[in-house]
């Protein structure tokens, strides 16, 4: 393959330009693939409403379909307005004799935002049977009522619930889109049948030029899929352009006021910006985790570390493990900097563990025992816990391997994490904070300037490895992430 994915939209015309086949190849386009369209519908159709449809013969549609098929390679397919039950068949038909399915992207188009029908009523039922075709479903609201038979959702709760059952039902993912929502904010969820697996809240951006915005965003999302390989991040890259789109729409000046004018597919292309990608890796980890970051906040220790309340001997308890769990990290920081591919990396975990001996043990014996002995030693002799047992382990493999790349993606969390917390941690200490040496400590400039270094050392690393080390790096980092929710979860397990 080029990397030019081959995008197939089979989808209806809307000669205004907004929706259709034609807001699908201007999608394809700007989010870097070649775009070509199938047409199942001509419709009459301006910024004010749809005047008149008209169908051809479905069997030109399955010509269509077949001569394209000969000849082009098809990495993706949208499929759009289809019109009627015949045309779902005809569709459905055709996948099925393909050799080889691509990823196929169903955006169930029923009703125009103007509210003129697309699609007979009694065709609603037939497109259940392309459904379970389909990887992604993205109805909006109204079309996901109508798919569930139960009323429209007006609110997100009902939305997602509804979304639950249609993925359930298929075995699909389905895209909850909160375009139709009222109030300030415009969700999204990607859902399959064991519930979301990313969920998007944004504010709703106030305009009427949103003719098109789900023929956009499917056409997107079957673009960037075809790159990425990755629903979620389709799902957020397509989103984020869609957004951007929607945003620059002002800029256009098409059909008469009262109408809904389209979005401004053009907007990134027109001033110089490669089409939206996947941030390089380990920012693209980084993103991944999200949902674990605000978790992290969410335990019941920082919490309470935040507000000053924490018991000072669940603190303690904290210090040992981290203690504990900080004396074998320096060994493994040691490890890395043996195994670094040149000097410049190699002296910066060497400091890295040289540092995390003498400032940050240091700092956990001055709370454990203040006064203490200064020789280097583990404060206190606690047994490690099961937590801190199983990220040790972790990290262990990860250094036995001998694979560079992969222990500095593993040993990343414990400098990110740490920094981004302790950044938002130090935003709160205040003279007489009970722990404001230690949300100091972790706020501190050089920590984040160390922290800065390691993400740059682990992105060299990856820029240098091949497809199947970016994955075992990707994976021992995600789960050294895991191992530190864990970790801090560990303390506040059982609230007081
Ligand atoms: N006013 C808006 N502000 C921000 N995003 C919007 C707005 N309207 C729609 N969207 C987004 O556009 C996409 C299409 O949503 P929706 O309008 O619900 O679909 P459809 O065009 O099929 O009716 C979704 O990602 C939705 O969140
Ligand atoms: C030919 C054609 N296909 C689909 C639609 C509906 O477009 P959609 O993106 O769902 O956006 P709205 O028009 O509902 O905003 C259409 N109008 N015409």
């Amino acid at each position: 393959m080029s990397g030019i994915p081959h995008v197939l939209a089979v989808a209806g015309s809307d000669p205004s330009g907004g929706a259709g086949v034609q807001a699908d190849i201007k999608s394809i386009m700007a989010c870097g693939g070649y775009g070509m369209a199938a047409l199942t519908a001509l419709t009459a159709q301006s910024t004010q409403g749809v005047s008149a449809v008209h169908a051809p013969p479905t069997g030109f549609l399955r010509q269509q379909l077949d001569t394209l098929a000969s000849d082009v390679r098809i990495d993706a397919v949208k499929i759009g307005m289809l019109g009627t039950a015949a045309a779902i068949d005809t569709v459905s038909a055709w996948l099925d004799a393909l050799p080889e399915r691509p990823p196929v992207v169903l955006d169930p188009v029923m009703v125009a935002t103007s509210g003129d029908r697309l699609l007979d009523p009694e065709a609603e039922r037939a497109l259940h049977g392309l459904i379970a075709r389909a990887d992604v479903v993205t109805p909006n609201l109204p079309e996901l009522a109508a798919l569930v038979d139960e009323p429209v959702a007006r609110d997100w709760g009902v939305a997602l619930r509804q979304v639950r059952g249609l993925a359930a039902r298929h075995d699909v993912l389905v895209l909850a889109k909160g375009g139709h929502l009222d109030g300030p904010r415009c969700p999204d969820a990607l859902v399959g049948p064991d519930g979301p697996i990313a969920t998007f809240d944004d504010e709703r951006i106030p305009t009427t030029s949103t003719h098109g915005t789900g023929c956009s965003l499917s056409s997107a999302l079957a673009t960037l899929y075809a790159r990425e390989r990755d629903w979620p991040w389709a799902t957020r890259l397509a989103r984020a352009w869609v957004r951007r789109a929607i945003e620059a729409a002002d800029a256009l000046d098409v059909g008469r006021p009262g109408g809904h004018g389209p979005l401004h597919h053009a907007h990134a292309l027109w001033s110089g910006e490669r089409p939206p990608r996947r941030s390089a890796e380990p920012d693209a980890w980084w993103e991944d985790i999200a949902a674990l970051r605000r978790e992290l906040d969410e335990v019941w220790f920082v919490r309470q570390l935040a507000d000053g309340s924490l018991d000072p001997a669940r603190f303690a308890a904290y210090l040992e493990q981290d203690a504990l769990y900080l004396g074998a990290y320096a060994r493994l920081l040691e490890r890395a900097s043996e195994l670094a591919p040149d000097s410049a990396e190699s002296a910066f975990w060497a400091e890295a563990a040289r540092r995390c001996v003498t400032e940050e043990l240091a700092l956990h014996r001055s709370y454990l025992a203040p006064g203490g002995a200064d020789d280097g030693s583990s404060p206190h002799a606690a047994a490690p816990s099961a937590e801190t047992a199983a990220y040790l382990a972790h990290l262990e493999r990860a250094a036995q391997a001998g694979d560079h790349a992969v222990l500095v993606a593993a040993l990343l969390p414990c400098f990110w994490l740490y920094q981004d917390l302790g950044a938002r941690l130090a935003s709160v200490s205040r003279e007489g904070h009970p722990y404001a040496e230690w949300l100091d400590a972790y706020g501190d400039p050089g920590f984040a300037s160390a922290t800065a270094e390691a993400i740059a050392w682990t992105r060299r690393a990856a820029r240098a490895a091949s497809d199947d080390r970016v994955a075992r790096m990707r994976a021992a980092f995600e789960t050294s992430c895991r191992h530190e929710l864990a970790f801090f979860a560990q303390t506040g397990a059982t609230t007081p």
